[in-house]
């Protein structure tokens, strides 16, 4: 008698993948073309993130990197094509449909655009205020562990201003995890800052992804950054208003055929 299992599709997991679970789509972005008016940023944009994933987009000045965020997080409509949002339709969506997708993710802007007359621990129990019918202590409970997750915890109480940039922008990282999303968008994180703090901002990244499982999509064109924390970055260019190249940091400075890439990721410059 054979003794080859007869039920293929029953037979037991391999244990190390039971644990691990398959990575799904964090982010769909299907056949996206941005335009403002007559001007057509973006052609026929596709593009998918995995969950846990931190996807850095980069490329040259005006090439559409933030237009490219901005209609990822719905805040601009694209002419044709659709975004999804861990499976959901964000770009029909309608509503308390659309408000529920909205809530799944986080953005931190370059500037951090924290409200300079709050407290960082008021900027921080601002969106639980909004989006959730949590009593002002559950706020507080819930936006001072936010505040402990980026190590700004002491500082709850002081106003933007009396942050530095580095701490200005861990709060704003902050805020946009009040409502505990699987993404986060973060909009030039490294602007403005020395190349240490820039450094620690990239290890709070890294450590959020690997601790919490959060998906990333990264807008920067700090090369150090780039290699310190991308999975996979993908580079936008004006001319073919789209992609250009995307894959593995490394991969690209190594292996790209097209000079444009090899030149930025030499030497960062596009
Ligand atoms: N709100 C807007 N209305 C009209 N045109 C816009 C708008 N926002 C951006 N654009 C145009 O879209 C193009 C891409 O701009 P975008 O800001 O997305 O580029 P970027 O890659 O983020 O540039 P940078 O690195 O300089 O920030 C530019 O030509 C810009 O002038």
């Amino acid at each position: 008698m054979s003794d080859a299992n007869p039920h293929p599709a029953t037979a037991l997991p391999d244990p190390a993948s039971a644990l691990t679970p398959a990575p799904r789509e964090a982010i769909r972005v299907e056949n996206v073309t941005c335009a403002y008016g007559r001007n057509v940023v973006l052609r026929d944009v596709s593009l998918t993130v995995q969950t846990g994933e931190i996807l850095v987009i980069l490329g040259g000045s005006g090439c559409g990197k933030s237009t490219l965020l901005k209609h990822i997080i719905g805040l601009e409509t694209p002419r044709s094509g659709k975004v999804y949002i861990d499976g959901q339709n964000l770009t029909d969506a309608q509503g308390a449909a659309r408000r529920n997708i909205l809530a799944g993710f986080g953005v931190a802007y370059q500037s951090g655009a924290l409200f300079g007359s709050m407290t960082v621990l008021q900027n921080v129990m601002l969106p639980l205020q909004e989006y959730t019918p949590l009593d002002a202590p559950a706020r507080e409970l819930v936006a001072r562990l936010k505040l402990r997750q980026v190590d700004l915890e002491q500082y709850a109480d002081y106003l933007p201003s009396e942050l530095s940039g580095g701490m200005q922008k861990r709060a704003a990282i902050a805020r946009a995890l009040a409502l505990d999303p699987g993404i986060l968008f973060l909009d030039e994180p490294s602007a403005g800052l020395d190349p240490i703090t820039s450094g620690e901002l990239d290890a709070l990244i890294i450590r959020l992804s690997r601790v919490l499982g959060l998906t990333f999509v990264v807008v920067t064109h700090e090369l150090a950054s780039i290699y310190a924390i991308a999975d996979r970055a993908i580079m936008l260019d004006k001319s073919v208003k789209g992609i250009l190249a995307q894959g593995k940091p490394a991969d690209l400075r190594d292996h790209a055929t097209d000079p444009r890439v090899t030149r930025f990721f030499n030497r960062g410059a596009v």
